[in-house]
């Protein structure tokens, strides 16, 4: 349904959890590494993966290895950044939209955030003074808004 893309993720279970609701929701998980863990980490392992759950999932050199082996449409790319300027509830998603987060602690280096326009970075509404989201919660917020905006597509 759509691509969920995780620009070096360093959390075990975080991905864990969002491996598994890529699953649930049909979507397609990209890890862009250097990673923080080995895929065989016990803490992974701990969010209780099945086997079938791993298939939808792209590991990827780096960005530019990414791009060339996706080859996702520009337009349709969106980074998902405390320093966005688009709120969530001005996007109309589309299917095989490209939804792009920074890793726990750097978030999306400035370099990478830059190459996005600013129309195509989107902030997740929080209180004021609150510093960011936990990563696996921005991912299930963002995903479960561009799926009920098409109609849980696929979903039962
Ligand atoms: C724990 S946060 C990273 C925190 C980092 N210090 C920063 O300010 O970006 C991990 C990722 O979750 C996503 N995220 C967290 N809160 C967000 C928000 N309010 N709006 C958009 N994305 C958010 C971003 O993709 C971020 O890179």
């Amino acid at each position: 349904m759509f691509h969920i893309v995780l620009v070096q993720p360093e959390i075990p279970p975080n991905t864990g959890n969002i491996i598994r609701l890529a699953a649930n929701t049909g979507c397609t998980l990209h890890l862009i590494e250097p990673l923080g863990f080995s895929m065989e980490d016990k803490l992974l392992q701990r969010a209780g993966l099945d086997y079938h759950e791993y298939a939808p999932l792209q590991r990827h050199a780096n960005w530019e290895a990414f791009l060339a082996s996706a080859r996702p449409d520009p337009a349709r790319l969106f980074a998902f950044t405390t320093r966005g300027s688009r709120p969530l509830g001005e996007m109309a998603w589309r299917p095989g939209d490209y939804l792009v987060f920074g890793s726990e602690t750097a978030g999306l280096a400035p370099e990478l955030r830059e190459r996005f326009p600013e129309g195509q970075r989107v902030r997740l509404p929080m209180r004021p003074g609150q510093r960011s989201l936990n990563l696996s919660n921005s991912v299930a917020v963002a995903v479960f808004d561009a799926w009920r905006q098409n109609g849980y597509a696929g979903g039962g």
